[in-house]
């Protein structure tokens, strides 16, 4: 059983949706809090409702005062003082291996955030330390390391290189594991960067040619998150997810729902 924090995309791509799709492939059952509601579709986000922090912090307690949570995951959480709810739950010792997404603005450009260096930062000091892993996209990376991320692949040692260094700094501050993705990147592969103490790993794959990456980073740390609920290490299970989300792009290339960046095939795996 696994728990994403998360908020709701009603076009169904990303947010709790794609979490609760990807904990499914994987046959993990999935929890919910909701820390806010998005009026979103396939080409960028209409409005942003966040819920009060007691509404999360009774929804958390909700789940784990009855539910045996293995793995938690935290995506959209727009509000810092969201964020400091979360923390509380996580030093106390109830929120088990948790996976960070810190998600700052939607692949639209549409911000999910108020004020996003102000919530990357309270990620930055309240979550990260208590990350079994965290997932930025290159953009995040940036916001939280404070450091200029690579564009392309035109010199792909110098981007591995930057990539690297950002993951060095999130493990500084605190994470076990940074996944640094490449998603973002132009250039003919998506690599993404994992981190540890005791490594650095380029995962490479080739990049699939779709419009339809909506809610792949919601789908790759929510697949991470269901293999640590099966007491996967972590690496394997950011290998195992990684895996998923290239067969997740691979069989909805083509697909033609809605007009703008549509959702991949969660159903892949399995
Ligand atoms: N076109 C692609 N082909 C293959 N892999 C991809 C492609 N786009 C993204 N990925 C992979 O999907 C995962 C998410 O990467 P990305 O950098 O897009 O995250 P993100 O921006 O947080 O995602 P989201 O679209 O949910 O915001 C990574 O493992 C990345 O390598
Ligand atoms: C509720 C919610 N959570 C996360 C994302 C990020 O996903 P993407 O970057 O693919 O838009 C999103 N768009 N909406």
């Amino acid at each position: 059983m696994a728990l994403t924090i998360a908020g709701s995309d009603s076009g169904g791509g990303a947010g709790l949706q794609a979490d609760l799709a990807a904990f499914g492939a994987f046959g993990v059952h999935g929890t919910t809090v909701v820390t806010a509601v998005t009026a979103q579709h396939t080409r960028g986000v209409e409005g942003v409702w966040p819920l009060p922090p007691e509404a999360v912090a009774a929804q958390l307690d909700a789940v784990l005062g009855d539910l045996p949570v293995r793995a938690a995951k935290t995506g959209m959480l727009g509000d810092p003082a969201v964020v400091a709810v979360v923390a509380e739950r996580c030093a106390a010792g109830v929120l088990p291996r948790l996976v960070v997404d810190p998600v700052l603005v939607a692949t639209s450009g549409d911000a999910l955030a108020e004020d996003p260096s102000t919530l990357a930062k309270a990620i930055r000091d309240q979550l990260l330390p208590h990350a079994a892993v965290v997932t930025p996209n290159l953009p995040e990376a940036a916001v939280l390391c404070d450091l200029p991320v690579p564009e392309t692949l035109d010199r792909p040692a110098d981007a591995i290189e930057a990539m690297a260094e950002a993951g060095r700094q999130l493990v500084a501050a605190g994470a076990t594991m940074a996944v640094v993705k490449g998603g973002h990147l132009h250039g003919p592969s998506a690599p993404d960067v994992v981190v540890s103490d005791t490594q650095v790993l380029v995962l490479d794959g080739p990049r699939v040619p779709t419009r339809n990456d909506h809610g792949t980073g919601c789908t790759l740390s929510a697949a991470i998150a269901a293999g640590l609920a099966q007491g996967m290490p972590a690496l394997a299970a950011v290998q195992r997810a990684k895996a998923y989300v290239a067969a997740a792009l691979e069989s909805a290339k083509d697909w033609r729902l809605g007009t703008g960046r549509g959702p991949v095939d969660h159903r892949v795996w399995g």
